[in-house]
């Protein structure tokens, strides 16, 4: 297995007129990385730029050996943005079929899709109707079609319950543990806990990466949140 499946050097990324991303060097792993950070530090910024989709203004981001968004990515890169893909009016498997068939892979690779994000039973669903747990799933099977080597989840657990999110996070190391990394942004800072791997970032810097256990320790402190606040009062110094 590859050890990085991202790296970022010298990143910088200018939106609406200001420099939102400046100069951020970052190596990603396997595993479940979660993106943390408050809202509006750049996060979607930085994912976006993982993915390819954004316009960046320096350095390099690198996936699996390759330029991000770069054609050899293509399928190899599950990306779910924080609005929704999904069409109200099909159903799920309508839906993944759908595409599925942009991505040129085969029908087979919807009901993969469904499979993998525990949605069998709602397969002739209609979209529009499910939870916001379920869709957000059919996000997730669209993302996971062809079986990326790196799912990037923007927010995917926004807006749900925490039921619905401790189950979510238990498919995310699923799917890690199947060989896809996976690389999830929030700005609730008790989905810290957990990830594999944490970033926490603020005002478009990553102001600290690893470990739950040792970001709290090398704080020495009991919770992320205090993490947090201590290495913002320490950059403040
Ligand atoms: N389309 C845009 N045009 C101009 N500025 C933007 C645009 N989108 C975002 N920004 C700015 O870029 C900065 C970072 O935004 P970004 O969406 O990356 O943050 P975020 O951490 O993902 O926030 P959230 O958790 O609310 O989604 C913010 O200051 C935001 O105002």
């Amino acid at each position: 297995m590859m050890n990085s499946v991202v790296e970022v050097a010298a990143l910088r990324v200018v939106r609406g007129g200001r420099p939102v991303i400046d100069g951020l060097d970052l190596v990603i792993g396997a595993g479940v990385t979660g993106l943390l950070g408050p809202s509006g530090c750049g996060k979607s910024t930085l994912l976006r730029s993982i993915v390819g989709v954004q316009r960046v203004a320096g350095g390099t981001v690198t996936v699996l050996g390759e330029p991000a968004g770069s054609g050899p990515l293509r399928d190899r890169v599950g990306y779910q943005t924080q609005s929704s893909s999904v069409y109200d009016d099909l159903s799920v498997l309508e839906n993944l079929r759908f595409f599925a068939r942009v991505l040129g892979l085969p029908p087979s690779a919807a009901h993969d899709a469904l499979l993998a994000v525990d949605l069998a039973r709602h397969g002739d669903d209609v979209a529009g109707r499910l939870s916001g747990g379920q869709r957000s799933r059919v996000g997730l099977a669209v993302a996971l079609l062809g079986t990326p080597a790196l799912l990037v989840l923007d927010e995917p657990t926004v807006g749900l319950d925490p039921v619905l999110r401790r189950d979510l996070w238990a498919l995310f190391h699923r799917i890690a543990e199947q060989g896809t990394a996976v690389l999830v942004s929030s700005h609730v800072m008790d989905e810290a806990e957990r990830c594999d791997t944490l970033l926490l970032m603020r005002e478009g810097r990553i102001i600290a990466h690893g470990p739950p256990a040792d970001i709290k320790a090398a704080q020495g402190v009991a919770d992320i949140e205090s993490a947090f606040l201590a290495l913002v009062e320490e950059g403040r110094r």
